[in-house]
């Protein structure tokens, strides 16, 4: 089995593949940043594979909810957080709105694999939005609609979605780069993320076969 697992950025593909195995056969590969960018990333690479991914793994940096930098955390669900519409009654989910759902399932096979070879990874679920949370009050509204999220990054519901469209399992890992707060660029430990995404990386090797 190949896997696919994508990043936003190169420095993070280049990370998971220093970590990986010799002749893991793994594919690294940055879709940039978003979900849109990692939804149309994903799918035009594995509609240009012609079938040879058969699981597909967004991986990447993210902001840590109770998190330290460096720790390792495992999407139980990835979650489109901002997705829906506002209202003078409080932001709509998607899924309030009948328009689909902004949950997208993580593949028990996968993560089960993963979370046996990653024991000190934290297991919940890891939100995606398209606005990067940076105040007080907009780190409150996301923990009240989503009190058991551990980390909030960019990519991993469109690349689900991208992976759905194919028919492939998915899975998300975040390595955390800073907390989900008030913006505080001194408090990026990005290169503490970046080498716990090639400690991890081995793990991606026990999901083949
Ligand atoms: O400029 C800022 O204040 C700022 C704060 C956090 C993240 C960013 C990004 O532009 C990150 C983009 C990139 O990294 C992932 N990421 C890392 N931390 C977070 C986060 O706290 N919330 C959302 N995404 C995060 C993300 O997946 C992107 O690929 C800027």
């Amino acid at each position: 089995m190949t896997l696919l697992v994508v990043t936003a950025v190169d420095a993070e593909a280049q990370a998971v593949a220093r970590g990986l195995p010799a002749g893991a056969d793994v594919l690294t590969a940055p879709v940039g940043v978003g979900p849109a960018a990692a939804a149309a990333g994903t799918a035009r690479l594995l509609a240009l594979a012609g079938g040879r991914y058969r699981a597909v793994v967004s991986a990447g940096i993210g902001g840590g909810i109770g998190l330290a930098p460096g720790a390792t955390v495992l999407a139980s669900r990835s979650i489109a957080a901002d997705l829906g519409a506002d209202s003078p009654d409080g932001f709509l989910s998607l899924d309030e709105l009948g328009f689909g759902s902004a949950l997208a399932p993580v593949d028990a096979g996968l993560l089960d694999r993963l979370r046996a070879a990653l024991p000190g990874a934290a297991v919940g679920d890891v939100l995606t939005v398209s606005t990067v949370t940076g105040t007080v009050a907009g780190t409150a509204e996301l923990l009240r609609r989503h009190p058991d999220a551990l980390a909030e990054a960019m990519e991993g519901y469109g690349v689900a979605c991208a992976a759905q469209g194919a028919g492939l399992p998915f899975a998300e890992l975040r390595t955390i780069s800073n907390p989900v707060g008030p913006r505080d660029r001194a408090a990026w430990r990005i290169g503490d993320a970046l080498a716990a995404l090639t400690h991890a990386a081995p793990a991606f090797a026990t999901l083949l076969g």
